[in-house]
């Protein structure tokens, strides 16, 4: 089995975005305004960090918005190498995007919650460059759109690996003392994760280097 890539979300600095690419995240996540969460920068934040990042390492902005104009407009405060879009997005706006912003890649987080994930999963997957599995809610009043710090229905996200055919990162309530679990249970392309590296909201070094040593295979 080969490593799976990691992203390392919730990003809050340069200086945060350093460790992890020395611990060896191939990827960040940057988190803009959401409903809620603990992992919310301002958008200024975001494009000082994503240009302070070198090329080999991708940068993910993440979004709530749903409708192209309002993505867009959002991107072009930050200019990531990505865009994470944390909820459904309005008809059409796959489209949109492709045709506004063809040399952005597009991941669609997927909240798994039962087997309609499943269809929701392979409808998205047609657009996109990768799915990303996690663990929130956006039914609720107040919109949950990841940093649960919980995980999911494993079967279901092994179910979705093996039907679609673009990248699947996994995510939701990983660390160190249940990743190797979560990588031979759903057998993900990546892992991402936000609180299971982090103390009291700052990314901890210690959790970070065992999270690494935990998926060294
Ligand atoms: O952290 C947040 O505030 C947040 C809010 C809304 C959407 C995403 C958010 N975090 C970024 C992520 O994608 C997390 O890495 C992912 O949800 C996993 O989080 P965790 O379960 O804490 O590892």
């Amino acid at each position: 089995m080969t490593r799976p890539r990691v992203k390392v979300c919730c990003i809050g600095s340069i200086e945060e975005a350093k460790a992890a690419m020395d611990a060896g995240a191939s990827a960040l996540g940057l988190v803009g305004q959401m409903p809620s969460g603990p992992g919310v920068i301002g958008d200024e934040l975001i494009h000082r960090i994503a240009g302070a990042v070198p090329p080999p390492v991708s940068t993910f902005l993440l979004t709530s918005e749903t409708s192209a104009t309002d993505i867009i407009r959002h991107y072009k405060k930050v200019y990531t190498s990505v865009i994470q879009l944390v909820d459904k997005p309005e008809a059409g706006a796959y489209e949109a995007l492709r045709r506004e912003l063809p040399y952005v890649k597009l991941v669609q987080v997927i909240h798994v919650s039962d087997h309609n994930s499943l269809n929701e999963a392979t409808e998205a997957a047609a657009f996109v460059d990768a799915l990303l599995l996690d663990s929130g809610n956006p039914g609720l009043p107040v919109k949950v759109l990841g940093g649960t710090g919980r995980t999911h229905n494993w079967e279901i996200s092994r179910e979705i690996t093996r039907s679609v055919t673009v990248p699947v990162f996994l995510a939701g309530g990983l660390h160190s003392g249940n990743v190797k679990q979560a990588i031979e249970a759903v057998q993900p392309y990546g892992l991402d994760l936000c609180s299971g590296v982090r103390t009291n909201g700052k990314l901890d070094a210690v959790k970070l280097k065992a999270f690494f040593e935990a998926i060294d295979i």
